[in-house]
Order: structure tokens, then sequence, then C-alpha cells
């Protein structure tokens, strides 16, 4: 057949929906399906997908577009192969023999692994991880998730025991399934999504010993096979249902799919792709960089030649800030309304929502914040709300794009966008004005999905180079220019940095339970049926530092905080649990002269007090400064 008569399918399996796109050689979608599922919540911080359901939507969605394509008058079989693209760093553990998952996938956005990160980063050799894999250690990686669950469920730990346990990302459980499971046991992983897991070396792109040695799993887990994005024969093929024998050839990383889906193919290029969370990914070439800056190094693709690596800056919350004010606030019954409500004001009225709901991500990594809104008053409007929660993806973008400069010594020209929360011109408007130079959003918006089909296609002869993708949807992309001053964009960007740093402190310091390791799950929240209850046992991690014998006193870990040298700090009676008499209250007393900034690192500080309060289980503390 000729390859113009040839499509291109695209599985693209996100975060919130999977979806199933039918391309033709134009790069234009004539069929596709989409469908949403179960999103678990069983404790504050976590999130889950069940691993079946996953497969099942990707299927449902294949069948009904196909169905689709069918009506239109093709025939199926000219659909020459299919691609996949997914969530990144979602942890998936089933059993190598039966095939059968061992537990809920756990979620990129999941943030129970911070005990285990805590006690990670002290270990030796922490530090020079990232240097090995590009990415530092944070609840994000898959490899503290799995961790996670080797330490808390039986089933998945008795499996490692065995030497049964299989481990991936959800890519790799996708292609074992479609190709039918433990019978065919297609078992591998595209270089995008691999080097997410912390396992991987980011330059030789094959799992590292001192990673795999760090995470105590060395020779102990089933890891899929790193194989290139594009490949004819790596993925296999698909065993039932409408697509059953059309090869699987093309795998990438959703946030890679999509710079590949806009064609970012030269050094220097950059997209932003805001979905559920929102991913800037900077082409810096065939070496890594690793950042200084608070971004990780990815690769970018590999198309089986020497592969193309990004500095990528990660936002954990975007489109799901939408989501929440649709959810859990009622604001409107669909994200797409947001644009208006938000319209329906001239400004934020002084409102910043540091939508710190997994910490903070690049270029922060704050583990301790949480969604914090500043600068309510009686004049705050719903519409104030949802401008500064598309806010708050735009000034996480710009403090992104400053790291990337500085990593990079170049300053980017424009910035393609995409992603379902890209549709809101206001918050493409508002991006432009915080960054100071033009968003380019194209017209089709699908540019993950066409990111997976290209790889795919590249595979198997449909295009044969980049030149023959050149005229793929360039035509009738909005472009938006800045409006504001660069004056105006800086007071701004000013007011959302020192929100960022009041947003601090605050995990721990709440009166929400320790599920970690404490309390028994309750029924899970999900948008449908209860997920299974989790097996807990206590944390313990693989070659875990020994713990320090004495906690140090509080006294000195408040004294030594970075009060400045204007501040005199006299602490009465501040002793640790073990000293601390039944009935006794200690005081902190701070005082001296405070200007703006000292006020601020106060109130940090004393924020840290609450927290030791809570981490030593001091009766009672009094706090006061004046
Ligand atoms: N018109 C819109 N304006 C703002 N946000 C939107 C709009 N449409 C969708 N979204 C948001 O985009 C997200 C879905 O985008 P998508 O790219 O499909 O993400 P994912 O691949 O992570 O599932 C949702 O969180 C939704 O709230
Ligand atoms: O589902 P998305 O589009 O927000 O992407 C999720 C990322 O791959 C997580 O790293």
């Amino acid at each position: 057949m000729h390859p113009a008569e040839r499509f291109v399918g695209s599985i693209d399996q996100g975060t919130t929906s999977t979806r199933f796109l039918i391309f033709n050689r134009d790069g234009e979608p004539v069929a596709s399906n989409q469908v949403e599922f179960r999103q678990i919540y069983p404790h504050p911080g976590w999130h889950e997908h069940d691993p079946l359901e996953l497969v099942t939507s990707v299927e449902t969605c294949i069948e009904t577009a196909v169905r689709d394509f069918e009506a239109q008058g093709h025939a199926r079989t000219s659909i020459a192969c299919v691609g996949i693209t997914n969530q990144r760093e979602t942890t998936v553990v089933w059993d190598h023999e039966t095939g059968e998952p061992l537990h809920n996938a756990i979620v990129w956005t999941d943030t129970r692994s911070q005990t285990i990160v805590t006690e990670l980063k002290q270990r030796p050799g922490a530090a020079a991880l990232q240097s090995l894999c590009g990415l530092p250690l944070s609840t994000y990686s898959s490899a503290t998730k799995l961790l996670w669950m080797l330490a808390h469920v039986p089933k998945v730990k008795a499996a490692f025991d065995r030497g049964t346990l299989a481990f991936g990302t959800v890519d790799a459980w996708l292609v074992y399934r479609l190709n039918g499971g433990a019978a065919a046991n297609v078992f591998v992983s595209d270089s995008t999504n691999a080097s997410r897991t912390m396992f991987v070396n980011l330059e030789s792109l094959a799992y590292d010993d001192t990673l795999l040695d760090f995470f105590g799993i060395k020779g102990k887990v089933h890891l899929p096979r790193i194989v290139p994005s594009s490949d004819p024969r790596a993925y296999g093929t698909i065993a039932s249902g409408a697509l059953a024998e059309i090869p699987i050839t093309g795998c990438l990383g959703d946030q890679s799919s999509a710079l590949v889906g806009q064609k970012g193919f030269s050094p220097g290029m950059a997209k932003n792709t805001y979905g559920t969370g929102c991913f800037l990914l900077y082409n810096v070439g065939e070496k890594p960089v690793i950042s200084k800056h608070g971004l990780l190094a990815t690769v970018a693709y590999d198309f089986g030649g020497k592969p193309v690596y990004a500095l990528e800056g990660n936002i954990a919350v975007a489109g799901s800030g939408v989501k929440f004010l649709q959810n859990n606030l009622d604001f409107f019954q669909d994200s797409t309304e947001v644009n208006d409500l938000a319209l329906s004001v001239e400004d934020n009225g002084g409102c910043i929502f540091v939508t710190a709901f997994s910490g903070l991500f690049a270029p922060y990594w704050i583990d301790d914040a949480k969604g914090t809104l500043f600068g309510i008053t009686q004049y705050t409007q719903k519409g104030h709300i949802a401008r500064a929660t598309l806010e708050a993806a735009c000034f996480q973008t710009k403090a992104i794009l400053d790291a990337m400069e500085k990593d990079s010594g170049k300053a980017l020209s424009e910035l393609a966008v995409d992603g379902g929360m890209s549709n809101s011109d206001l918050a493409m408007q508002t991006q432009a004005d915080l960054i100071s130079i033009p968003v380019y959003r194209p017209q089709m918006r699908e540019t993950t999905a066409l990111g997976a089909a290209i790889a795919a296609g590249l595979a198997v002869g449909i295009w044969r180079n980049f030149a023959e993708l050149r005229d793929i949807n360039r035509a009738g992309g909005a472009v938006f220019e800045p409006q504001a001053t660069r004056e105006e964009s800086a007071a701004k960007f000013g007011e959302w940095e020192k929100a960022v740093r009041m947003s601090r402190g605050w995990v721990g310091s709440d009166n929400t339970k320790n599920h970690e390791t404490k309390s028994e799950p309750p029924e899970p929240k999900t948008n449908g049926t209860p997920a299974a209850p989790i097996e807990k046992r206590d944390v313990t991690v693989p070659r875990a530092a020994p713990r320090q014998s004495q906690s140090p006193r509080v006294s000195e870990l408040v004294t030594s905080g970075s009060l400045g040298a204007t501040l005199n700090i006299t602490t009465r009676t501040l002793t640790s649990d073990a000293e601390l008499p039944p009935a006794k209250t200690p005081v902190i007393s701070i005082s001296g002269d405070l200007n703006d900034a000292d006020e601020e690192d106060l109130f940090l500080e004393l924020r840290k007090v609450e927290i030791l309060q809570k981490l030593k289980k001091l009766r009672k503390l009094k706090l006061s400064y004046y």
C-alpha cells in the first residue's frame, strides 16, 4: 500500500484520560475517542490508578475510534502501526509469572514516599544520583514509589522475595498487556520512560548498577528491557480486539512525545504542555545537561541513532488545579468554563494561589509546601480564584524559563504550547505577558498523540525523515504576543515568589494523620467505585542508613536557623520530648528589630518550630515574638 493510504494509530494514556487517535500521513486525526477513568485518592497526598482500568480504557478507545474510522469507509487494515504515549513515572507492579497487578499504580503526583525520600537523602551516595540519572531524589520518581510498595504492601514484598516482582512504568505495562501479558511476555520500556525511574544512566541509557544498588533492588526485580522510542519489532503486536496483529512500533513518555509532536527537533526549541501538570522541555541536543538550577535532565527522544536530550521543568499542578475548582469547589461544570469565569473579573484582585498540592516541583523542589491561597479579602470572588489558578502554572513556567536560561545560557524566543489548559486564551495571554516572549499554540492540539504517531510511523516508513514532517500542523495556529511591560511582569512575579516562600513548611504541621506509618486506611475517595484496601506494614526501606541515636535538641535546631543578625532568640525550657516534664510549657522568645525581610524569615522559623513541635510531640509550645 502507498504510504499516503496508510494510517497510524496513537494511544495517549494520560493522567486523567485515555485517548486513541488515528492519524493520516498529513498528521491530521481522522478518528478518535477519549475516556476518563477513576482517580483514586485514598488519603491526602495519595493518588492511584487501577492498572487493569488503564488497559480497559485503552481497549475501549481503540474499539470506538476504529468503529468510527470504518464508518468513514476506511479499512482497519490500512492502520499500519500503533504508537503509545503515556503519563510518566506512574509505577505499576505485577507478578512476572501470572501477569496480574499486585497493587494499584502509584501516580506520579503521589507524595506518600516523602519519609522514604527524606531517609534516602541521608544515605551515602545520595548527592551523586542526579548526575547519573538526571533526576533529583523526590517523591516524583518511580524509584521511591516502588520502595514504598516494598515497605508497605506484603503482596509486593512477597513477590520481591520470591523473585517474581515485575516493575514498569505505564508504557511497559500497556505494551505487556496489549501483547497478551505473561504468555507473550513482551517486557520493554522506551528510553524516555525508563529514564524517569531513577534506575537508568542518562548517558548509556542502560540500567546503572550504582543506582540499582542505591535503591537496593539490583538483581531482585524484573525490569523491562530498554529499547529505542521508534522500533519496528521491539514492542510486539496487539494480540486481540479491533487492531489484532497490528504492530506497536513507537513509544514515548508523554512530554517527550509532545516535543516530537511539536517537531522540536533542533537544539534550542522548547514546548510547554499544560495537561494535568505542566511540563516544559527544551531540546539541548546530543549531550545531557545536568541542571544547576532546579531542572531535570531527560531523554527527549531516542530514534535509534544518537539519543537527543532535553532540560525539563515540571509543574505538578496545572489543569488539575482547574479540575480542583470544578470537582472540589463546584465553581463550574466543565474545565472549559474556567476561562470565562476568570474573565468575569479584571484581574486576580490580589489573590495568589500557590497550587502546591504535591509540594512544588521545578525549579523550587519544596516538598513541605501545600496548596496556599493568599490575598483573600471580602472583595474576593470566584473569578479571582479562577484567575489565580490559571496564573499559578504561568508563574511557575516563568520560574522554569529563568532557570533554563541560566542553565543553557540562552534565552528562548518563542514558546510552543499544547495540552488541555492551553485551550484557555486567558491563560496563554497571561503566559506571554509573564515571560515577555510570544506563545505559539498550534491549531491541532493533540500534539502528544501526534508525537507517538510520528515515532511509530518513522519506524515503518510512513515518514522517512524529519523533513517529511515539516508541513504537519503548521497552518492555523494562534500567537499570543506579550502585552504587559517587563516591569509589570516582574512586579507580579515578585508577589508570586513571596507567596512561594510563605507556602513552605505545611507538610507535617497540620492535624491530618500520618498515613504512612500509623492509620488504617479509610475508604478511598475516588471518582468511581472504591479501590481495594491497602495492606499496611511498618516503613522499612532496604539498606536504610542507621538512624541518629539521639535526636538533636529542639533548641539547637531553632537557633541554627537563618534569622539574621538583628534578631535575638532566647530559648527557655526548650527540650526534646524525652526530657520534657509532663506539665511544663516550653517557651521561645524572639525579640529584635524586624524589617520586612526579617519578618518573613521569622515567620518561616516559627513554622519550623511548630513542625518540630509536632514531630517531637512536645505537649505544648508557646511561641511569642515582639
Ligand atoms: N478549556 C480549558 N481551559 C482550561 N483548562 C482546561 C481546558 N480544557 C481542559 N483543561 C484542563 O486540562 C487537563 C486535561 O488536559 P490533558 O492535556 O488532556 O491532560 P492529561 O494528558 O494530563 O490527562 C484537565 O486537568 C483540565 O482541567
Ligand atoms: O498526564 P500529563 O500530561 O499531565 O503528564 C504527566 C507527566 O508525564 C508526568 O511526568
